[in-house]
């Protein structure tokens, strides 16, 4: 039998990243058994269920495939986490609230409550694999967690660094056939010994040439500039989205010309309303607190652009929304398409359809949203939250009284836009093009408007209809130009 062989893997944390990332490692390797764990009762009692508690195209076949024979989702810490060879940490790293670093540095609360039940159970050696995305040398704090809070001296820990670059509405398909899988460890012969390990685990379906080796720290790193660089190109688009409409290019025109050239290439050059989900501004400004805590000012200056420019681009489509209808939305009916973050998903965490909801209510609209995949509560809520509070397993819950009263869940497009003065596409969901937008346009107040934050409608028909079309980047609809 290989040295390598691993029997069984728990993972903490049972969210985005640790229910699909542990469902592919079982469904993979029938062999190994694999236990994700969570304080959070009603998630693993939703993961042990038929409404699994995340939403992801296919995740569902694999869970179900695997649930039960070699695939396991428990609250039992305790005894999973002392069977098991290695442990993944898949906890949230949220933006620190308060104290030092607050609004930038990642809150590693939930990580060290992590490593300090590891080291409580741990009656054998362990590998513990930090999965969450981390601020580079994570793993040397953590390290000092665990060897000095752990029972026995006997027990050792080897700790690797391999982020998850999985990005939602396609995880499955990422984690099946992952561009790279990337782990970092320490330059020991131990250290050696359990990147192999792991190696053999992801080797089971992972081809060799797409298996990276590194040291921790740049493993570490290598996540925050993955993410950095990807937010970077969406802020470089958008920002050149508000050129075009100064100047009568057309931004779709510009990324196509652009991403022909090799070397930019055609991806992640969509412009948008700005980007959201859990990662991006998180990691940035994570970035930008190491930057600073090392005494590279420049460099966090540098990177914090890139947010900037995302608040930026969320404020000057609110702006556009408002100075197009006449300078006031107050009460005005907004009909709002689309709440997840991005397609696919029912994800709302960082949602630019947050900050555009927050800018027209603060101007007085009444906004209508429909969203195929949000529910209700989860809207209120985001609504209502203060800024990172989203980001903790005990969130909030408190709903104010006037985004109650000025804010409508809405369960169709067609009675959304009944009644209102403009829909607002605000995510690119599929189903948003093939909708009836005559039907609509004859249920709407006039001039009816819509404003595509997300470029995915067919402007001339909706222009032929009679709407007032306002499209990102693209030449100004003349309706919109002030005289
Ligand atoms: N969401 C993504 O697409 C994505 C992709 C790559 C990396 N990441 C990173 O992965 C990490 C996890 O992200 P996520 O989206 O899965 O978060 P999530 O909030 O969906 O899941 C984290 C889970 O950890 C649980 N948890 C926290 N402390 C715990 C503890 N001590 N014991 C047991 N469970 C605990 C929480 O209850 C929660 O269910 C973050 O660092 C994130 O930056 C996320
Ligand atoms: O051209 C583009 C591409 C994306 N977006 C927006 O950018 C945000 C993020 O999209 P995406 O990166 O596809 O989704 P995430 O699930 O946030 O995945 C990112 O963040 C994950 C968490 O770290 C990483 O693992 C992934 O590699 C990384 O793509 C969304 O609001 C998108 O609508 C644009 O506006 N224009």
């Amino acid at each position: 039998m290989s040295t390598n062989t691993v029997k069984k893997i728990a993972c903490i944390g049972a969210g985005y990243v640790g229910g699909p990332s542990m469902a592919v490692i079982a469904l993979q390797c029938p062999n190994i058994e694999v236990v994700v764990l969570d304080i959070n009762e009603e998630r693993i009692k939703a993961w042990n269920s038929d409404k699994l508690p995340i939403y992801e195209p296919g995740l569902e076949e694999v869970v179900f495939a695997a649930r039960g024979r070699n695939l396991f989702f428990s609250t039992d810490t305790t005894k999973h986490l002392g069977e098991a060879d290695v442990i993944f940490v898949s906890v949230n790293t949220p933006t620190k609230m308060s104290g030092i670093g607050a609004g930038r540095a990642a809150d590693l609360t939930y990580w060290e409550g992590a490593a300090r039940m590891i080291a409580a159970v741990s009656k054998s050696s362990k590998i513990v694999v930090e999965k969450s995305t981390v601020p580079v040398k994570t793993a040397e704090a953590i390290a000092k967690v665990l060897t000095r809070n752990c029972v026995d001296p006997n027990v050792k820990f080897e700790i690797l660094s391999n982020p998850e670059f999985l990005a939602e509405g396609t995880a499955i398909s990422d984690l099946t056939k992952p561009d790279r899988v990337l782990i970092g460890g320490q330059e020991t012969p131990t250290g050696r010994a359990a990147l192999e390990k792991l190696k053999w685990v992801y080797a089971h379906w992972v081809p060799d040439n797409r298996i990276l080796m590194t040291n921790l720290w740049s493993a570490e790193l290598a996540k925050l500039t993955a993410n950095a660089m990807l937010a970077q190109r969406i802020s470089s688009v958008n920002a050149i989205s508000a050129l075009c409409e100064a100047t009568g290019a057309d931004v779709s025109q510009v990324s196509y010309a652009i991403g022909m050239d090799s070397r930019i290439g055609p991806k992640f050059l969509q412009a948008s309303v700005g980007f959201g989900g859990s990662c991006f501004q998180k990691d940035i400004l994570n970035l930008c607190y190491v930057c600073e805590s090392v005494g590279l000012k420049e460099v966090s200056d540098y990177w914090y652009t890139v947010v900037a420019m995302n608040d930026y681009q969320k404020q000057r489509f609110v702006e556009r929304v408002i100075s197009g209808m006449f300078n006031t939305v107050a009460g005005k009916r907004i009909a709002i398409f689309g709440f997840a973050f991005k397609k696919d998903t029912g994800d709302t965490r960082e949602t630019p359809a947050i900050d555009v909801c927050r800018g027209l209510l603060a101007d007085g609209a009444k906004c209508a949203v429909y969203d195929p995949q949000v529910a209700p509560i989860q809207m209120f809520r985001d609504l209502s939250a203060p800024k990172y509070a989203w980001d903790r397993p005990h969130g909030w819950t408190k709903s104010e009284n006037h985004i109650m009263e000025s804010v409508q869940a809405v369960s169709d497009p067609y009675s959304c836009a009944a009644g209102s003065h403009a829909i607002c596409v605000l995510t690119e969901w599929d189903e948003f093009k093939g909708l009836d937008y005559a039907k609509m346009y004859d249920s709407m107040v006039k001039p009816a408007f819509v404003f595509d934050g997300r470029n995915i409608l067919d402007h001339d028909a909706l222009r032929k209809i009679g709407f007032v079309v306002y499209a990102l980047g693209k030449p100004l609809d003349p309706f919109l130009v002030r005289g």
